[in-house]
């Protein structure tokens, strides 16, 4: 069985593509090179080297190979981007994807499973947590906007042609390969600035809430939903809610820090708290997270002492 992986060099979808390798897949990989790595890439995976909006290069691909699945993953993938420059994320994250769906109708692609956001699709007036499926997304971000966006051609493209596909929202995910650089997530930006010695930033009071979700859990949903969830929007997130104060402390205390954090001005438009419910992602696909904060916090640190050497 082939499957394509979009963003296949990145942070997530190297992960996809090494657990899809494990199980027997033969996996091409399509990534711009803009933020994935050559180094990212799985050796017995085909990269090339393209963007999604190619049609060209995209269409030749899908009639080469013959695709069984499609895990779509490139993306523009910073919110804080995509509030700068809206024309260039829908661009990518709507335009791209479609790019994508248009030829999977058209090979017969028999599942497209596709990266979308738990963190920010659900906006910030819900009181629901952990939020459910069933909380009707209110995005606040160009970025939410965009993937909530794709999810709906979905949901017209398996009524119109009967391409299935699954959603999957995650939580915030972390973990070995996550740049620290640029347009980061906290655990990537906090590790490097401890093992480098340098000052760690929390942003306002620290109190703000999130679900940070291990990418080999995120990596083992992706392959489930191979079998499973079909046409289903589907939360991947650990219910668990930890403090940017506490992702300190367990931080501080796993890389041996000795600084104290440095107090700065609230990050504009930070929602307060984010937590999923993955009870839809237990009965749908059997999903649970199986890497707990701590334990996590500790692998991703390794990986950093590994791999970035100050
Ligand atoms: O140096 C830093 C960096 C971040 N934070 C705080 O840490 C929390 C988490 O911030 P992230 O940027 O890691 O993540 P967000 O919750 O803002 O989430 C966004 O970034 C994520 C990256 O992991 C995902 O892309 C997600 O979909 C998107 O909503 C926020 O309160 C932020 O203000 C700090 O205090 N200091």
């Amino acid at each position: 069985m082939k499957a394509l992986v979009t963003g296949g060099a990145g942070f997530i979808g190297s992960h996809v593509v090494d657990k899809l390798i494990e199980n027997g897949y033969e996996v091409v990989v399509v990534d711009n090179l803009s933020r994935g790595k050559k180094e990212n890439v799985n050796k017995d995976a085909t990269l090339v080297v393209a963007d999604i909006r190619d049609e060209k290069t995209i269409e030749e691909l899908f009639k080469e190979h013959n695709f069984s699945y499609v895990f779509h993953l490139a993306a523009q993938a910073s919110v804080s981007v995509s509030v700068k420059d809206p024309v260039e994320d829908a661009n990518v994250n709507i335009i791209g994807s479609l790019v994508l769906l248009k030829n999977s109708i058209k090979y017969g692609v028999k599942k497209f499973i596709f990266s979308s956001t738990g963190g920010a699709i659900y906006g910030d007036d819900v009181d629901i947590f952990p939020t459910p499926e069933s909380v009707f997304p209110k995005p606040i971000s160009p970025y939410g906007i965009a993937k909530f966006s794709f999810e709906n051609y979905l949901r017209f493209a398996k009524k119109e042609f009967g391409l299935n596909y699954t959603v999957l929202r995650y939580a915030n995910v972390y973990g070995p390969r996550q740049d620290p650089f640029g347009e980061a997530g906290v655990v990537a930006i906090f590790t490097m600035r401890m093992l480098n010695g340098e000052d760690v930033i929390i942003n306002g009071d620290g109190e703000y809430i999130r679900d940070y979700v291990y990418v080999e859990d995120v990596a083992d949903a992706n392959l489930r939903a191979l079998k499973a969830g079909d046409g289903m929007e589907i939360n991947i997130g650990t219910s668990q809610g930890t403090s940017v104060n506490q992702l300190f402390d367990y931080l501080k205390k796993i890389t041996g820090y000795t600084k104290d954090p440095v107090y700065g001005p609230p990050r504009k438009g930070d929602i307060r708290k984010s937590l999923l419910c993955y009870t839809r992602a237990l009965e749908e696909l059997r999903w649970k997270p199986k890497v707990d904060i701590e334990k996590g916090l500790r692998l991703t640190v390794e990986w950093f002492k590994r791999n970035f050497k100050a």
